[in-house]
């Protein structure tokens, strides 16, 4: 997948200026810099949700993308795995059984029928993070996917999400440099000082 030259301006500001970048057909590459320097509006333009005003991404026309957006866009009229059943393809019946195994995968056993606004920030966080899993992809958009989750359950969300992404491309976005340390092969700083994360390739971009 290749970005060239990307440029992106909201009422005249240039919040992406001719920016560039070549991604690998799988591993994890984080985005890492401060807030307001332009990496949701990254992802929205990479997923074909957001114009650009020039410049090309090209590679994503076959891929599948599944996108886990920085706030968890739950339906509020349906349950929990309700949720999760809706992004699935199935019968109804297969699709109710696939969303109760992925409920029992990110640790809400028994919560499936509660309604998004009967759970806690983290629970919600997770119900989101099984809906983009199950949905899967070849490219997964992670919009700081563990906000919100407490360190246990972002240990186990880290490791499921690397059993279940194997084989596609994730594009990590977040401001946790232990979070990129964990899950990326190579992490981009966008803007700011250089940072050094160990063992990792760091570039500034
Ligand atoms: N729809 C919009 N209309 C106008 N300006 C926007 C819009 N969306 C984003 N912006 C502006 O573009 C800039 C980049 O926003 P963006 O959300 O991409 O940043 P970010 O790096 O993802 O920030 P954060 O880390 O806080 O999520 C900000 O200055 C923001 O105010």
């Amino acid at each position: 997948m290749e970005i060239i030259d990307l440029t992106k301006t909201y009422e005249g500001k240039n919040v992406l200026d001719r920016f560039s970048l070549t991604l690998p057909g799988k591993g994890t590459v984080c985005l890492y810099g401060p807030s307001g320097c332009g990496k949701t509006t990254l992802l929205n333009c990479i997923a074909g949700l957001e114009p650009y005003d020039s410049g090309s991404i090209t590679g994503t026309e076959d891929l599948k993308i599944a996108y886990l957006f920085q706030e968890d866009r739950l339906l509020p009229w349906i349950s929990a795995a309700e949720n999760i059943a809706a992004v699935l393809r199935g019968r109804k019946e297969q699709n109710r059984e696939e969303a109760r195994k992925w409920m029992r995968l990110v640790g809400l056993e028994g919560e499936d029928e509660k309604l998004p606004a009967q759970l806690s920030g983290g629970m919600k966080r997770r119900v989101a993070i099984a809906r983009t899993l199950a949905y899967g992809g070849n490219l997964f958009l992670l919009d700081e996917p563990f906000r919100a989750l407490d360190p246990e359950s972002k240990e186990q969300m880290i490791s499921l999400m690397k059993n279940k992404t194997d084989d596609a491309l994730k594009i990590l976005v977040t401001h946790d440099l232990q979070e990129a340390e964990m899950l990326a092969d190579v992490t981009y700083i966008l803007s700011g000082p250089p940072v050094r994360i160990n063992k990792k390739t760091v570039r500034n971009l």
